[in-house]
């Protein structure tokens, strides 16, 4: 029996290309793996333990007795972007990539949105989003003109001096940009990013806020929730899924207050799911190329780990697992196409369990299902007989 699962979102640790990497160009990322490769080592003693050498990753060796179940999966879903990962891993397969607009927005669409929020913007091109910070913060200070840009994933992106234009204003922006990016130029997400500072020395503040579609079908957070279990949202897990199928959430700032709130909700009376996301790896480190930074980052996660498990009550169940790769040492600042480790702990799991390689994120989802004793018809075939003593 289990009563609740956590599904722990390392988000952008990917652990080496898909088979089908080359059309991504994405041959040779390999998150994890480079950055062991390039920092000379990594020290993730609680993963490891839990068996994360035993999935195979370069630069890591198994160990004989691992604590938990391993394995990896490919993606079906057409895309390697957040949003993607995640509605993949509840059961979603996108067949129809999300837009993307490699050129920035259609001129049209611009002039329509600037009448919309009642002032021009600028930059709307794809771009690094502290780069554009460093190229046009000082002129939109001028100006209080937004700057608009996005990047190689289905985003729009709204960055404002949080004194120049404040941040329900910027919301409300967002808001204005999400009734417009509907239909034939329905963009994945729109992203409020605000920053503060002086120019030369912007720095982006935790008050990032993401719009997002609903799923277009039904996910597992939806089907548990509708059988009366808690599904709840840390991190930007809420935003993702556009509030579907979640009954509860809490925002985080950064990827220990993350870790924090799930043990938090841990230590509660709740039944279900716990659907947590740090997202530093992916927005501080992996796309900035900081392949240090990245490499700190996870052996801080990993040093809360044995807090984390030592919460779990005796039905409860962790996945670790990520959404898509980032690797900090490849080329451009984007996404990468590669596997996601898939470790799973917890008193009823079978050590040292090998679920192989799944075919699909979604299989999770039909696990986590099966797991909760609902019924799934969605995507996804279920592991449970693999993992359960
Ligand atoms: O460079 P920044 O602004 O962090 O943008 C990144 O954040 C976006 C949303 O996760 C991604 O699409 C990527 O472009
Ligand atoms: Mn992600
Ligand atoms: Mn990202």
């Amino acid at each position: 029996m289990t009563n609740r699962v956590v599904l722990f979102i390392m988000d952008s640790v990917g652990i080496g290309e898909l088979p089908d990497a080359k059309d991504f160009g994405d041959v040779g990322a390999n998150t994890l793996g480079n950055i062991i490769e390039q920092e000379g080592g990594i020290e993730l003693p609680n993963l490891l333990s839990l068996g994360l050498g035993n999935i195979g990753i370069k630069g890591l060796e198994p160990i004989v007795t691992p604590l938990g179940a391993f394995g990896k999966s490919d993606e079906v879903s057409n895309g390697k972007d957040t949003t993607t990962g995640h509605w993949e891993l509840s059961g979603l397969h996108l067949t129809q990539p999300f837009n993307t607009f490699p050129e920035g927005f259609p001129i049209h669409i611009i002039e329509k949105y600037e009448e919309m929020i009642g002032r021009k913007i600028l930059g709307n091109k794809p771009a690094s989003g502290t780069a554009i910070l460093d190229e046009l913060g000082e002129e939109h200070m001028k100006t209080g003109h937004p700057i608009v840009y996005t990047s190689a994933d289905s985003v729009f992106q709204i960055a404002a001096h949080e004194e120049v234009i404040p941040l329900e204003q910027l919301y409300d922006f967002c808001k204005k940009a999400r009734e417009l990016m509907m239909g034939d130029v329905a963009v994945a997400r729109i992203i409020a990013r605000p920053f503060v500072g002086k120019p030369g020395e912007f720095v982006r503040t935790p008050n990032r806020k993401d719009y997002s579609l609903d799923p277009f079908g039904e996910t597992v957070l939806d089907t548990v929730k509708n059988s009366g279990l808690d599904v709840i949202a840390v991190g930007k897990i809420n935003d993702i899924f556009n509030g579907k199928g979640i009954t509860e959430y809490a925002k985080t700032k950064n990827n220990i207050e993350g870790i924090e709130k799930t043990i938090e909700y841990l230590n509660k009376g709740n039944k279900g799911i716990i659907f947590t996301n740090l997202v530093d790896f992916d927005s501080e480190y992996g796309h900035r190329r900081d392949a240090a930074g990245y490499r700190k980052a996870l052996e801080e996660m990993d040093k809360k780990i044995p807090e984390i498990l030592n919460a779990l009550k005796p039905n409860d169940i962790i996945i670790f697992t990520a959404d898509h790769g980032n690797d900090p040492t490849f080329k451009g600042t984007d996404h990468t196409r590669e596997y996601i480790p898939i470790l799973i702990y917890g008193q009823n799991i079978k050590a040292g369990a090998n679920i192989g390689v799944r075919k699909s994120f979604a299989d999770i989802a039909a696990t986590i299902a099966d797991l909760l004793n609902v019924t799934w018809t969605g995507k996804g075939e279920s592991f449970k007989n693999l993992i359960i003593k």
